[in-house]
């Protein structure tokens, strides 16, 4: 006999007779022989509804009002399925998160988990019950009783953090697709399904788009070893199985604070190539990176900036064993590139003693201070940060070699920790290089022209947004720099989700004047596009092949970062649906079938 949570979306339970349907399955599984705990999200499209009521009365709605609105969603839904459960013979209860004593910290609208009391619903699970649970919703405190919410598609994080606490022997996330596929199968229908993925990917895939998982339940997932699969509430397929590798025994103790960062990871072999003032225009990138591909030369990080005119820097870093050869590729392919011969376009600078610091951790997803920690702790060491790449479970720094042993050390104690030198994930024959594709419509972009290059910048910069709890991604530092007023400077720019960018510029240029910065220019038109794949670790031609792709359908790419497993391009937000499609065909990931979600 297994233990099984079992979450249910808002699309799996949007009507009478969806909620009959999911009461005959769980039955199905008790029957079985099963204990289950259900975990469900409000009907449908509720909570959307609930939101625009509040946006009616208020700009700006009171967040505690707000949890105290968005969280009877949940708990009609709860009442309805355990009556329909009582219906058919199951004894069922259903359970409000403050009643099952889900413990969160106190932020309303985007609480963290931090325990969970078991007790109750052990207690009506022995007596043969199924317990239905409101998901999405918590208690700031046993003393205060403040119902606290998880944050939109929070769900997934209850039912995770549930199985968990209960040690279940595994978590299933039923929703109105078959299961996790190549892609989102509404933009892109011969999309496939896939029997398994890893954790590390799904986590990637998550992050940047793929609302079939929320990133914080794998998250969770990954640290606590809990088995998941996602399927369909329709039918009967076996689903996608999400892969952990490793667990070492954890506390469930701020079970959702725990440790931010779990490895300090450093390569002292980089070397940083700029190519500054690229034209900006489709297929650049596409002809620099397939050139170094075909020379079978595996570039590591690769950020592409802003542009500043109508011409862009790319920067790439590779292993200095191979820098010999790699000089003398980007040296001849830099005519090339050129829009006029003996134009100033295309110029190659190479840094050959530069070190990659690299903090990894699922723990600071949605933890804006965190990264703002690493950056203040390498300020404080007096280290210059040349190269920012950024996903949401790993930043890594390029910095100068001489400063790398300062930086490890400082960083060990900030976060204490011991550092490792940086070992390439081994992906298993089976790993494909791009498991899936992901579409993020919802991120805007911010520049700052001329930051003063100088450590503790971006220490101040990311410290200043962490403080509004905001959440930056791909930030990329221009490799070009310019002398105003006798100080050297650099743009920065990076993507932060279009809900915070009004309130990030704000404040990014209230402190203008005092930090020494120019304009903070916001691009709300964007989208950005990732693959994700363990299997392009050490394996040349992957970013080519995403850069052609765009590049023959004549899209534009406006910024590139990258870390071990993922690319991302920023592209205009009017070609994001076509640049996913692109992509997804590129790699050969469309299956035969046609999926059609239902309505
Ligand atoms: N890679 C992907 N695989 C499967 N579904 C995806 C993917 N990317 C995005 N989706 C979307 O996620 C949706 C399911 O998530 P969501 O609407 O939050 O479901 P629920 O209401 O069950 O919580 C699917 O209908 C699909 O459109
Ligand atoms: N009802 C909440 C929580 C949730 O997770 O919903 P769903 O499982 O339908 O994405 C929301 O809409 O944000």
């Amino acid at each position: 006999m297994a233990l099984i949570v079992q979450k249910y979306g808002g699309s799996s339970v949007g009507s009478v007779e969806r909620i009959q349907a999911v009461a005959k399955r769980v039955y199905k599984t008790v029957q079985a022989g099963n204990s289950v705990v259900v975990v469900v999200s409000a009907m449908g499209k509720t909570t959307d509804g609930l939101v625009k009521l509040a946006n009616e009365i208020s700009k700006s709605p009171n967040r505690r009002e707000m949890d105290m609105l968005l969280s009877t969603g949940e708990q009609v839904t709860i009442a309805l399925l355990s009556m329909a459960l009582q219906e058919i013979g199951q004894a069922a209860i259903s359970m409000t998160g403050a009643q099952v004593g889900i413990v969160t910290e106190a932020e309303h609208t985007r609480a963290r988990i931090l325990h969970i009391e078991t007790g109750r619903l052990m207690g009506q699970i022995n007596l043969g019950k199924v317990v239905v649970v409101a998901g999405f919703q918590g208690i700031s405190s046993a003393r205060k009783m403040e119902i606290t919410t998880l944050g939109r598609g929070g769900s997934d994080t209850s039912a995770v953090a549930l199985a968990a606490a209960l040690g279940a022997n595994f978590c299933e996330i039923y929703t109105d697709v078959p299961g996790i596929l190549t892609t989102d199968p509404r933009l892109v229908p011969e999309a496939q399904l896939m029997t398994e993925i890893t954790c590390d990917e799904m986590l990637e895939l998550a992050s940047l788009g793929a609302k079939v998982l929320h990133p914080r339940a794998v998250e969770i997932a990954r640290n606590y070893g809990v088995p998941l699969v996602v399927r369909s509430s329709w039918t009967d397929q076996p689903g996608t199985w999400v892969t952990t590798s490793r667990t070492q025994e954890r506390s469930l103790v701020n079970l959702e604070l725990a440790r931010p960062v779990d490895a300090i990871e450093f390569d002292i072999n980089q070397a940083k190539f700029s190519l500054l003032r690229v034209p900006d225009k489709p297929g650049v990138a596409a002809r620099l990176f397939g050139e170094i591909s075909r020379q079978n030369v595996d570039v590591d990080l690769i950020i592409q900036s802003i542009h500043e005119g109508n011409t862009n820097d790319i920067a790439f870093t590779v292993n200095t064993h191979i820098l010999k050869r790699d000089e003398a590729i980007a040296a001849s392919i830099a005519p090339a590139l050129r829009s006029q011969p003996n134009s100033d376009e295309a110029e190659v600078l190479v840094e050959s003693n530069t070190a990659k610091v690299s903090i990894s951790g699922a723990g600071m997803i949605g933890r804006p201070g965190v990264a703002a920690k690493i950056f203040a702790t390498l300020a404080q060491a007096k280290v210059n940060i040349q190269m920012i790449s950024t996903s949401e479970v790993k930043v890594s720094c390029l910095v100068d070699a001489t400063d790398c042993d300062r930086a490890i050390v400082a960083l060990c104690n900030a976060f204490e920790i011991t550092a490792s030198p940086a070992v390439l994930a081994s992906p298993t024959p089976e790993s494909p290089a791009v498991r899936g594709v992901a579409l993020d419509m919802n991120q805007a972009r911010l520049a700052i022209r001329q930051v003063p290059d100088q450590p503790g910048m971006a220490a101040k910069l990311f410290g200043l947004l962490a403080e509004y709890n905001i959440s930056v991604d791909m930030i990329i530092q221009s490799q070009r720099c310019r002398v105003v007023d006798g100080v050297t400077r650099r743009d920065i720019a990076f993507t932060v989700a279009r809900m915070d960018v009004e309130n990030a510029q704000q404040k990014l240029t209230q402190v203008a004047d005092e930090l020494g910065w120019g304009e903070v220019v916001l691009d709300n038109a964007i989208a950005k596009v990732s693959i994700v794949g363990s299997g392009m670790v050490g394996q040349p031609g992957i970013a080519a092949k995403m850069f052609t792709a765009l590049a023959e359908n004549k899209i534009n790419i406006q910024m590139i970062a990258t870390s071990e497993i993922k690319i991302s391009c920023v592209v205009g937000q009017d070609e994001g649906v076509k640049a996913l499609q692109v992509i997804h065909t590129a790699f050969d990931l469309a299956g035969s079938e046609k999926f059609v979600v239902p309505v």
